[in-house]
């Protein structure tokens, strides 16, 4: 478990991190969600003891990272896949690291074996892709077989393969009840491979919820009404208190939208009680996307791609297209 109160770091007059409390429970994979530069590896370095917070406290299981006796037995990370030394081996790299934190060789065989490293492990990292590098990464953080793992956006760059594999790899983790904090800066992606999500925006907290609920909540419904009596239909609908817009939507003419906590039953039954007919009554799912940029106050990420409208909620695929556009 790892548990941050009052999580804050400056850097003179940026605060990467803004008074942060969370909690990362154990066998499930938590995902940590914000835009870029939204005080992700900020935070994780505090856990990891590699920069010290401004104010406030981070532990894990009731220690500071740097009072723990034999840290890589407890938590293992990924931060930056490519920090391994360009001419040694995957193999030299990791009985180094094992080596330096007592941990037994053969181990370095297990791990390379269950990222799929064996083969090429004899090879200079340094001519590895950026998907072996991630394995490479992730072996490094196996070695002590810890019950923590920390994630830095492990999908960035990687093939579509890659993704399903780092996705399922660590479902399973979860799985054996180990903590995985991964962070990611698409909901998408998050969407797909997080069970709880700690969402920030400017080093804030701004929900910690399942992902489902944190879903459901910022993908805002909308209902589409079309009517031939659309003033009848929006003022019974405004007498039962529901806020409605109408827009000029191009080949459909005038067409009503209903915002807000509303079910297309609701009204579907306030039409049919005043005798109103309806043409099309259908619910329209927000773009999960865009609403995310909203509530972590950043909408420049999506223009920066010269797209006004964000994409809608992505599938792997999508999110495959997006990992490569990059
Ligand atoms: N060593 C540093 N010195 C000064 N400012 C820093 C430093 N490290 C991070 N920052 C700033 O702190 C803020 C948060 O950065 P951080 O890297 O933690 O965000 P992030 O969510 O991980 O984003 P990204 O995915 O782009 O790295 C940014 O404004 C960044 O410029």
């Amino acid at each position: 478990m790892i548990e941050a109160q009052g999580l804050t770091k400056r850097y003179g007059a940026t605060v990467a991190v803004d008074n942060l409390s969370f909690e990362v429970k154990p066998g499930k994979v938590t995902g940590f969600l914000g835009p870029n530069g939204a005080g992700k590896s900020t935070t994780m370095r505090m856990i990891l003891g590699l920069d010290t917070p401004t104010a406030g406290d981070v532990r894990i299981d009731g220690q500071h990272y740097s009072d723990l006796k034999q840290p890589l037995r407890k938590v293992g990370a990924l931060l930056d896949a490519k920090w391994v030394h360009p001419n040694r081996s995957a193999r030299a790299h990791l009985n180094w690291m094992a080596a330096s934190n007592k941990l037994p060789r053969q181990r370095v065989e297990q791990v390379l074996d269950i990222v799929g490293l064996t083969e090429v492990a004899g090879k200079r990292a340094g001519a590895y892709s950026l998907g072996m590098s991630q394995r490479l990464g992730i072996a490094g953080a196996l070695l002590g077989d810890p019950e923590i793992l920390l994630f830095d956006e492990p999908v960035n760059g990687l093939d579509p393969e890659g993704i399903v594999w780092i996705r399922q790899f660590m479902h399973r983790l979860a799985d054996e009840g180990r903590t995985v904090f991964v962070s990611s800066h698409l909901l998408s992606e998050m969407a797909l491979t997080a069970e709880e999500l700690l969402v920030i925006g400017r080093g804030r907290l701004i929900s910690q919820s399942s992902t489902k609920e944190f879903v459901e909540q910022a993908s805002g419904n909308s209902i589409k009404v079309r009517s031939p009596q659309l003033g009848e239909l929006q003022s019974a609908l405004q007498q039962t208190g529901l806020e409605t817009r109408v827009e000029d939507v191009e080949d459909e003419g005038k067409v009503l939208f209903v915002d807000g906590k509303v079910t297309t039953d609701q009204i579907g039954e306030t039409a049919a009680a005043q005798g109103i007919v309806l043409h099309e009554l259908s619910l329209q799912r927000g773009s999960l996307e865009q609403a995310f940029m909203q509530m972590t106050g950043d909408s420049v990420q999506y223009h920066a791609h010269g797209t006004e409208q964000a994409p809608p909620v992505a599938p792997a695929e999508a999110v495959v297209a997006a990992e490569q556009e990059k």
